[in-house]
């Protein structure tokens, strides 16, 4: 029950409609107690031949009263105690998204989307059933097993009531064996439910993979072999709950027994009269549903606080990538950045990615990384970003260590433009303007026209308004790249960060691209990851990294001069251009 304590504000800012709930269930409750009352009144009277038409009509016009009160105050329990839980949900679903927006990349490096997404979907619905459902059916039955109780005692006295309620004990026994059962099950369901779902999430991002390594039937068959998990899950809980409800019900009905025969044997000896015997067995009616209702409540707590539990791991991950608490306040940036004698390793890796790199670029400057793949050109732009944290006092922005930088100052003052150009499922327009509501139109169009995309967009049908990803068009990968380098230069940053972001256009865009850059980077500061020489050539300086280290280092003259990495790629791309122009 403590791992509610996540939903404490929410408690305490709606503890009015919770009050107010548990009120409309007394109110049931009470009216409950009414009816038995009548049907035993009725009863007698009838027997003793005192009930005229009136008579009877009135008891019927009483007990048909009793109902319709009963079926408005149902209305208003359903309104206020499962309008809570869902307002429960909402609040929690909230905060869960808002917590995960924070945490950083690392940890969804390690954490399953579709864990993640369970989590959001299944363990979200199992704590607001515990709150609705689960709620009303702890105060409901609380309510109706007291009054019930009080009331059988005072009809029939505590003889009969002790008789027919003397199997109950069993009952409870029964309720938290099969609790503890179905609640290990539940977990069983949760997992393969997680695992079902991660499959299908990878799969359809993937299905071009799938379908050109021609491997369709593999996954159907993968896939086929983790729902039988699944079912496999969700039949072992049915099971149990089949066994579990009948055996309930046999414990009900050896009351009633009792209640029969020893009530019957007292009506004979005239201890209680008739009415008050039916009055009994209806009340021990009303009894039922509370008592399957215990099994019911457990059960639905215990997996709302297998849920919640879950929730709160999530919930109390704090992010590796944090603000200090105690940090100046610095809202804008010139571009100069330095790495002093950095040395990195991946959190959970062993071996460093990057050693010992020191570079100074000052604001306006373009400096260019050339080098094999996984050299770690694009960790140190991580870095530079903060996606994970370097260590303290190896990277510095205007000779602030950038752990003293704000986050949203950092990240603001960054035009980034990954290696992955992921475009979101929205209108080209809205992708473009993605850092912000406030782009005009013209905005817009002249980060595209800088991209060199604008003429492509305007040839769609629905121009800026053409829907991308799954609602609408694919875009070509050069197209893809243009249009993330308009959603990054349309901030106007005072950094420019392009990773391998040139790679999918001709070399005749990519010098136009270059050359409009140049003219707005003037005054900011540019970080080009390439693998081309043309894209880089014109930089102020040029690095070129192997495993991890810089090699060489100079404009591109120099490094031709130099004979050695930078050389030998230039060599070879000459020569690719050369058979490219052949062809
Ligand atoms: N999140 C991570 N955790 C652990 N290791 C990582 C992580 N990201 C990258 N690496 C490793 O760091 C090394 C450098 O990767 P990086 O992406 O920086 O190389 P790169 O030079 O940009 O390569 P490419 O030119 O292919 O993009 C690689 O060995 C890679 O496997």
């Amino acid at each position: 029950m403590k791992e509610f304590i996540t939903l404490k504000e929410f408690f305490i800012a709606h503890k009015k409609s919770f009050l107010l709930g548990i009120f409309w269930v007394f109110f049931v409750d009470v009216i409950g107690l009414i009816t038995p009352k009548l049907l035993g009144l009725f009863v007698d009277d009838l027997r003793a031949g005192e009930l005229d038409r009136t008579g009877i009509l009135t008891y019927a016009g009483l007990i048909f009263g009793a109902a319709i009160f009963s079926v408005i105050a149902r209305y208003f329990w359903r309104i206020y105690i499962m309008g809570n839980s869902r307002k429960a949900e909402v609040y929690l679903r909230d905060k869960f998204y808002d917590h995960l927006q924070k945490l950083s990349p690392n940890y969804f490096n390690h954490h399953k989307t579709g864990d993640l997404m369970a989590n959001a979907t299944n363990d979200l619905g199992a704590i607001r059933q515990a709150l609705g459902p689960g709620f009303l059916s702890a105060v409901d039955p609380t309510f109706v097993l007291t009054f019930t109780v009080i009331m059988m005692v005072y009809t029939v006295g505590w003889q009969l009531t002790l008789a027919a309620l003397a199997p109950m004990p069993l009952l409870a026994l029964i309720v938290t064996m099969f609790g503890r059962i179905i609640h290990k099950r539940f977990g069983e369901v949760q997992a393969a439910f997680g695992s079902l779902t991660d499959r299908v999430q990878e799969n359809f991002a993937g299905v071009r993979v799938v379908k050109s390594f021609v491997q369709e039937e593999a996954e159907i068959k993968k896939f086929t072999a983790e729902n039988k998990e699944n079912f496999k899950a969700n039949l072992n809980l049915i099971k149990v709950n089949g066994i579990y409800n009948p055996i309930v019900q046999l414990v009900t009905a050896v009351s009633f027994l009792i209640a029969i025969a020893y009530g019957g044997i007292l009506v004979v000896r005239g201890t209680i009269t008739l009415g008050e015997f039916v009055t009994f067995n209806t009340y021990l009616g009303l009894m039922t549903w509370p008592m399957m209702a215990i099994g019911w409540v457990i059960n639905m707590w215990q997996r709302g606080a297998a849920s919640m539990k879950r929730i709160n791991e999530v919930l109390r991950t704090l992010p590796e990538i944090n603000d200090d608490q105690d940090l100046a306040a610095k809202e804008d940036l010139e571009g100069n950045i330095e790495f002093k004698n950095l040395t990195f390793t991946y959190p959970g890796s062993e071996l460093p990615v990057l050693k010992d790199i020191s570079i100074s670029v000052k604001a306006g400057q373009t400096v260019a990384i050339i080098g094999r793949t996984g050299s770690g050109k694009s960790t140190l732009m991580n870095l530079l970003l903060r996606l994970y944290n370097p260590p303290e006092g190896t990277l510095f922005l205007d000779g602030v260590d950038i752990t003293q930088v704000p986050l949203s100052t950092l990240r603001e003052n960054i035009g980034y433009v990954p290696q992955e150009n992921f475009l979101f499922s929205k209108t080209i327009r809205d992708n473009i303007a993605f850092s912000g509501d406030g782009y005009s139109q013209e905005q817009v169009e002249a980060a595209t026209s800088l991209a060199q995309v604008h003429s492509n967009i305007v040839d769609f049908e629905h121009g800026y308004d053409t829907m991308l990803g799954e609602r609408g068009v694919t875009l070509s990968g050069g197209q893809k790249q243009r249009v993330s380098i308009a959603r990054a230069v349309i901030k106007n940053p005072k950094i420019l960060i392009l990773d391998d972001s040139l790679s999918a256009v001709d070399t005749h865009t990519e010098e136009e691209i270059l050359l409009q850059m140049k003219r707005i980077m003037q005054a900011r500061t540019s970080l080009i990851i390439a693998h081309r020489i043309s894209t880089i050539k014109d930089a102020d300086e040029i690095l070129v990294f192997d495993e991890g280290q810089i090699i060489e280092r100079g404009t591109h003259d120099q490094l031709l001069e130099l004979k050695g990495l930078y050389h030998e790629l230039h060599q070879k791309q000459l020569l690719e251009d050369q058979i490219a122009a052949n062809n």
